[in-house]
């Protein structure tokens, strides 16, 4: 009981917004809002890059943005530790060899391989599997607009779905090594089952609110007969394991035997994962299981945040003509001086306008938009801005009590003003650009591995994938871009097809029924 109704808060003193309900606290405001961002971009506006929130039952929990506060929690992963929520999902989903599952020595046992074989050198073999990617993209758009599928009078269609299927054929021919083949519309068995887990993953509810602030209370043992029983969904999440499972250990085993007799392997993630295992000291290794877990954590982690980061970037580029055409110009010039018109990686690098606009997406649409630590002993969080407590005391650090809950804000962190500007909420891609005075102070207060952003977190459990996702971005964008012309259905004659940022757990773009889709119209160049 005391637990639930603590006698007095600790953090009672921290500023923040008042409680909306006895039972949600402020939580249905910051994870269900109409529009994502609605409270949580004004709480920070008003209370700054660290503040109190009332989670349920009137418990105190903290929304943390500032850089400062980011890096000390993302970076001590002995107090900062997931809930015990994200860690039942993912041994339901994966398993508990999973890199998002263990903590600590094991975690950077598994990741020291893993790195090896996310290395630029990897990365850098990748383009032609995108570029083949787009190809397919493109031939889908050209049979859609030949057959008219069209979703109203303004002619947009639907490209979500497409976006969809390209990310996860990427991770599939990236990362894992495996074809889902889901452009040329026959998915495989492990591709349909993905999608079931991409939708279950996409409801959130005051429920589901709920049952995240029972679970750490619930006994180990009544929790583990519960998650037994047999639901639509869990039947879901056990059917996804056991065929990934199966999936992963022959991709592991043939790439295990490919690297045994020293046969030239294919240029994917996996192939060099193996490799790098092989030659890593004993001791240090991964085990065949602890190998085959790996596997889907890339494609649950890497298919759905490229996508919608994909998405926003067509959308983005649809909502401005201007910007579209200076970036397609900037794409046929280096097509015109590349040689049979195939632009190379280092050519798309040095492109100013794509890459700031790839940037500006990332920014303001991050995959990912929170996450979630709990301090597992008392802890002390820094901030780079000092706060005034209820009291009228300015303080540059908040005492913690193990077992707070925080809420790391990442889409808060790449809109705070005072790291980005007073325009931080507009999406400027000149400000990658142009010289200014807030260009020194994103540097100053860098957390994330690119472009001072946060959208990949930073710290121990940095995104494995970055660099993946940025050059797959990169590649895909500068394909479309070059081969299709995107403008947006008008809100006047298309109110029902009109976009904005919902979440569940990734930033997906809706439509009014909410429905996650991408209305586009689209024309071939
Ligand atoms: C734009 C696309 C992407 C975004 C925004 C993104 C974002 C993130 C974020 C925020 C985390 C940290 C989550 C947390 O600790 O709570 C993460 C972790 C991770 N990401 Fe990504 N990611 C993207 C693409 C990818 C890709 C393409 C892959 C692999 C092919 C990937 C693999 C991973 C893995 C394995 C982790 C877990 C790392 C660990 O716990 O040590 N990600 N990602």
């Amino acid at each position: 009981i005391h637990r639930f109704f603590p006698k007095r808060s600790p953090l009672a003193h921290i500023p923040g917004p008042p409680s909306s309900s006895f039972i949600y606290g402020n939580l249905t405001q910051l994870l269900l809002p109409h529009t994502y961002g609605t409270f949580e971009f004004s709480w920070q506006t008003t209370f700054g890059g660290l503040y109190r929130i009332k989670g349920p039952f009137s418990s105190d929990r903290l929304v943390i943005s500032d850089p400062a506060a980011l890096k000390a929690v993302m970076s001590d992963t002995q107090t900062w530790k997931r809930s015990d929520q994200q860690q039942y999902s993912v041994d339901m989903l994966i398993g508990k060899k999973a890199v998002f599952y263990i903590e600590g020595e094991e975690h950077k046992r598994v990741r020291n391989v893993m790195n090896a074989a996310f290395a630029p050198v990897v990365i850098r073999g990748l383009p032609p599997v995108f570029k083949g990617i787009a190809e397919k993209i493109a031939n889908r758009w050209e049979d859609m607009l030949v057959s008219g599928a069209k979703l109203d009078a303004s002619g947009a269609m639907d490209i979500y779905p497409s976006l969809h299927d390209a990310t996860l054929d990427a991770v599939g021919e990236g990362a894992m090594g495996y074809e889902f083949h889901s452009l040329e519309n026959s998915d495989s068995e492990l591709g349909a089952s993905h999608r079931n887990i991409i939708a279950l993953s996409g409801v959130r509810s005051p429920f589901h609110i709920l049952v995240d602030a029972i679970v750490p209370y619930i006994s180990p043992t009544l929790l583990s007969l519960a998650l037994k029983l047999p639901t639509p969904a869990f039947k879901v999440l056990q059917k996804n394991k056991e065929l990934s499972k199966a999936v992963s250990s022959e991709l592991i085993a043939s790439q295990q035997e490919i690297v045994r007799i020293g046969a030239e392997g294919r240029r994917d993630v996996t192939y060099a994962l193996v490799k790098a295992n092989a030659s890593s000291k004993s001791g240090h290794q991964m085990s065949d299981e602890e190998m085959a877990q790996q596997i889907p954590s890339l494609m649950i982690a890497g298919q759905d945040t490229t996508g919608n980061t994909l998405s926003w970037a067509i959308y983005r580029l649809a909502s401005s003509p201007e910007l579209q055409e200076k970036i397609r110009a900037e794409v046929i010039e280096a097509c015109e001086s590349s040689p049979g018109g195939d632009i190379s990686l280092n050519t798309i690098e040095g492109m100013v306008w794509l890459n700031a606009f790839l940037k500006e997406t990332l920014r303001l649409h991050p995959g990912l938009p929170m996450s979630d630590r709990i301090a597992s002993t008392d802890a002390v969080i820094p901030v780079s801005q000092p706060i005034t407590t209820s009291t009228g005391e300015k303080i540059t650090e908040v005492r913690v009590p193990k077992g707070t809950h925080v809420h790391v804000a990442t889409a808060s962190a790449n809109r705070l003003e005072y790291v980005w500007g007073p325009d931080a909420h507009e999406f400027k891609p000149e400000r990658w650009i142009e010289p200014s005075k807030w260009a020194g102070n994103r540097s100053a207060s860098n957390f994330g591995p690119y472009a001072n952003l946060s959208t990949f977190f930073g710290g121990a459990r940095v995104c494995i994938g970055w660099r993946f996702a940025v050059t797959e971005l990169q590649i895909l964008f500068t394909e479309l871009v070059r081969r299709f012309r995107f403008a947006l259905p008008p809100p006047e004659t298309s109110p029902e097809l009109q976009v904005r940022m919902s979440v569940a757990v990734n930033m997906i773009p809706v439509i009014k029924s909410g429905k996650p889709s991408l209305p586009v119209i689209v024309e071939a160049i």
